[in-house]
């Protein structure tokens, strides 16, 4: 990952179009010079109303910055979208733990020549007329909770792979006078492939910039009981709509391969316990199961799939299925699960299947996320 320019110390005035909401605040007392900064030469005019010297740069300074991150995908549902996508993410050594000598050959030579024709298709099947699924909720999560926390905060987005990237983003906070930032990586349920590889990806950016915000990072969240709450009131919302009692709650949290347990990755601890709060929430059978694997080796158990394929010969016929580690949904929920899960369970005996949608924009999920945030911004704001 590579460090981007350090934030000008000149940043503009208007600062990016939908930051335009916040209005700057301005301390230009710093005396940045006297800090050893070299800086532009401004006009006189640029700082309105300040009383600083001619020469004085430009400086915003007081906002915080609170910037959403959710994993990303690829810019369309073409092939070579895809296979650059999957080129960046697969080369985080966060996500595949296998030395980079070993693993490089095997992913420019096999990986990305056989796999991204497939999931471009998949992709395809879910793309929708403002681009990939995670995206737009992504940004619509964003949109929903600027202006909640006061004037003096911006709420951005940013992406772990992909376009719109956490370095881009924490620029344009800088430059719009954010000073401190909260980074909210999107995944309730901890894992070093995920949350770790944002925090990587944000201390990266920062390793350059003689000027650096102060950072905080908003911890999992996976038994914060706003959480299980807005989970379980999703999941009693979307049963009130189904022409069907299910005998089981499927919860599906994407897998991760089982050595990341052996070696002290709390995720799949964190997984379980969701499901287990939700389950007592909601006074009804759930069961954890773990989708996705990729690769040859073991994943976290039960896999979702081979569940769907034993749960008749148990006698549950009817199902509803909820993604409770994805805080949008992505081609894991809206393929994976709703569409090829679908299909999986009714070939196997299955009745009646419904998928229940992530907390994506529902106000349930944005007050929920507006909470979380709002207790790691104390003393900020
Ligand atoms: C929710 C948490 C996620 C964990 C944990 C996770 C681990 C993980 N994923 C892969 C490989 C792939 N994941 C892919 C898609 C994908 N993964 C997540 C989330 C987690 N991944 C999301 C939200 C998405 C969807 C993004 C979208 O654009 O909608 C893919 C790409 C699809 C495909 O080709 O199958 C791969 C590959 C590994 C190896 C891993 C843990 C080590
Ligand atoms: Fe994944
Ligand atoms: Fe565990």
């Amino acid at each position: 990952m590579s460090a981007t320019a350090p934030p000008s110390l000149a940043p503009s005035l208007l600062g990016r179009a939908d930051m335009a909401d916040a209005d700057p605040v301005l301390r230009p007392e710093v005396p940045l010079a006297a800090a050893g900064m070299t800086a532009p030469a401004v006009g006189p005019a640029a700082i309105p109303g300040s009383a600083l010297p001619p020469e004085h740069p430009q400086v915003q300074v007081g906002r915080v910055g609170v910037l959403l991150v959710n994993l990303g995908s690829p810019d369309s549902a073409e092939p070579g979208d895809v296979k650059r996508f999957l080129g960046e993410f697969l080369s985080d050594p966060r996500v595949i733990e296998i030395p980079q000598v070993i693993w490089q050959p095997i992913l420019r030579l096999l990986v990305l020549n056989l796999r991204p024709r497939t999931t471009a298709q998949n992709y395809a099947k879910i793309w929708t007329p403002e681009g990939s699924p995670i995206t737009a909720i992504t940004r619509g999560q964003a949109e929903a909770l600027k202006g909640r926390f006061g004037p003096k905060v911006v709420v951005d987005w940013a992406m772990r792979y992909g376009t719109r990237s956490i370095p881009e983003q924490l620029k344009a906070l800088m430059d719009a006078g954010c000073d401190r930032i909260l980074t909210v990586p999107l995944y309730p349920q901890y894992s070093s492939a995920t949350n770790g590889t944002v925090v990587d990806a944000a201390n990266g950016a920062l390793a350059g910039w003689r000027w650096q915000p102060t950072m905080r990072t908003l911890p999992p969240y996976y038994d914060n009981p706003d959480h299980i709450a807005a989970l379980a009131a999703s999941v009693r919302e979307g049963l009130a709509g189904l022409d069907f009692t299910p005998d089981l709650i499927v919860t599906s949290f994407h897998g991760m391969p089982q050595r990341t347990l052996d070696k002290g990755d709390p995720y799949h601890c964190q997984c379980r316990k969701t499901g287990r709060l939700l389950a007592e929430e909601l006074g009804l059978p759930v069961r954890v199961t773990f989708q996705s694997r990729f690769g040859r080796a073991e994943w976290l158990k039960p896999y979702t799939d081979a569940t769907l394929e034993g749960l008749a010969g148990e006698g549950i016929r009817k199902i509803a299925v909820v993604c409770p580690g994805f805080a949008a949904d992505c081609l894991e929920t809206l393929e994976e699960v709703a569409m090829e899960g679908r299909e999986t369970f009714m070939e196997h005996g299955g009745t009646h299947f419904a998928y229940l949608p992530c907390l994506n924009t529902s106000e349930t999920g944005i007050a929920m996320l507006e909470r979380l945030i709002a207790r790691e911004l104390a003393g900020w704001v």
